[in-house]
């Protein structure tokens, strides 16, 4: 039986004592996240755990999926309380989320080992692997019931918890993810800049599409669409605030519209994303929504947490308190 082990009541990094609970532990680690990174930072989680004398059960994946399969075959073995923490990035963060979504004892976490990590900055809110750690060491105190969103593409169906999006976003994941670049940039530990350079490079060659939104039912077109997301958190691209007033328990999807700006202008959007300005710019407009349906009138790439799931059309809503994850935020 995976159960905390708390043989002798020990401090942990923040000087607080350690509570006995009856949540089972797992972490799955994705090795290959952040260009193998990942592992060296489980090593080190290891070292803590086993100087905690922590109870736990630790999976490796050895392809794509494997993170999804993992967690319910983990889930599906028992009704209690039970606590998965992905080890690596955005993707396999989703990945875990996807097979814990169907169930009610779940709770769900993250230590950060990939290259941009916008969950544990918009969602766990935890500063680095050893915080991340520190909470899911202690987790009573940070459970909290969250939206997720339910996805449908040519391509995919699956839930989604930071944001979904079209368009220029999802075209430069791509190109980051197939990237020989990401190594260097994970070796320097830079790994979110990758996401400025492939933008500042995708900027001057993608090409702008027109696009029907339908907003909780409402037709809107957008002419020349750099991108639109539906977003449950603020955080996406690595690190870019671009929807500052999302919030992942409000029931809603914060909706940005990037379109008919000129190129050299979209710079001004990346730069006024700094203090939330640009959600006054002209044509940078936002929505709030529990159904968005997008059709692009050309092919242009989805992107939902990191993964391209699909092109050109696709239909997502809101499953308010749908899953358990561990959290600092309020
Ligand atoms: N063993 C594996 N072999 C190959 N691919 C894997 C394996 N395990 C998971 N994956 C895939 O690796 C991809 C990248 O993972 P992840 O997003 O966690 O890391 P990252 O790209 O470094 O971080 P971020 O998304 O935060 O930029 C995901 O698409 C995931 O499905």
């Amino acid at each position: 039986m995976w159960i905390w082990m708390l043989a002798k009541k020990k401090t942990n990094y923040e000087g607080e004592r350690l509570k006995t609970s009856g949540i089972e532990l797992y972490f799955i680690i994705n090795p290959v996240a952040q260009n193998e990174g990942s592992g060296r930072v489980w090593k080190k989680m290891e070292r803590v755990l086993a100087s905690k004398n922590i109870s736990y059960q630790s999976f490796f994946t050895e392809y794509k999926g494997h993170a999804k399969e993992l967690s319910e075959e983990i889930l599906a073995k028992t009704d209690k309380d039970t606590l998965i923490a992905a080890v690596g990035g955005d993707g396999t963060l989703h990945e875990v989320m996807n097979g814990a979504a169907g169930y009610p004892h779940a709770i769900i976490a993250c230590i950060p080992a990939g290259s941009g990590n916008d969950y544990v900055r918009g969602i766990q809110r935890t500063k680095n692997c050893r915080d991340a750690l520190s909470l899911i060491m202690q987790p009573e105190n940070y459970i909290k019931e969250i939206d997720i969103g339910i996805l449908e593409t040519n391509a995919a169906d699956a839930a989604f918890i930071n944001s979904v999006g079209i368009g220029i976003d999802a075209e430069i994941t791509y190109d980051v993810n197939h990237s020989a670049w990401k190594i260097l940039f994970n070796f320097f530990k830079i790994g979110k800049l990758i996401y400025i350079y492939f933008f500042l490079k995708k900027l001057f060659t993608y090409k702008r599409t027109d696009m029907a939104a339908f907003i909780d039912g409402k037709e809107h077109v957008f002419k020349r669409v750099w991108f639109i997301v539906a977003a449950n958190q603020p955080y996406f691209g690595g690190g870019i605030n671009i929807s500052p007033k999302s919030r992942h328990d409000d029931s809603l999807f914060e909706v940005i519209a990037v379109h008919d700006i000129p190129t050299i202008k979209l710079l001004s959007v990346f730069v006024t994303v700094l203090w939330g300005g640009h959600l006054r710019l002209k044509n940078v407009d936002s929505f709030t929504c529990r159904h968005i349906e997008i059709i692009s009138a050309d092919p242009v790439r989805i992107q939902a947490d990191g993964e391209i799931l699909g092109d050109t059309k696709l239909s997502a809503f809101i499953a308010p308190n749908k899953i358990r994850v561990l959290t600092r935020g309020k």
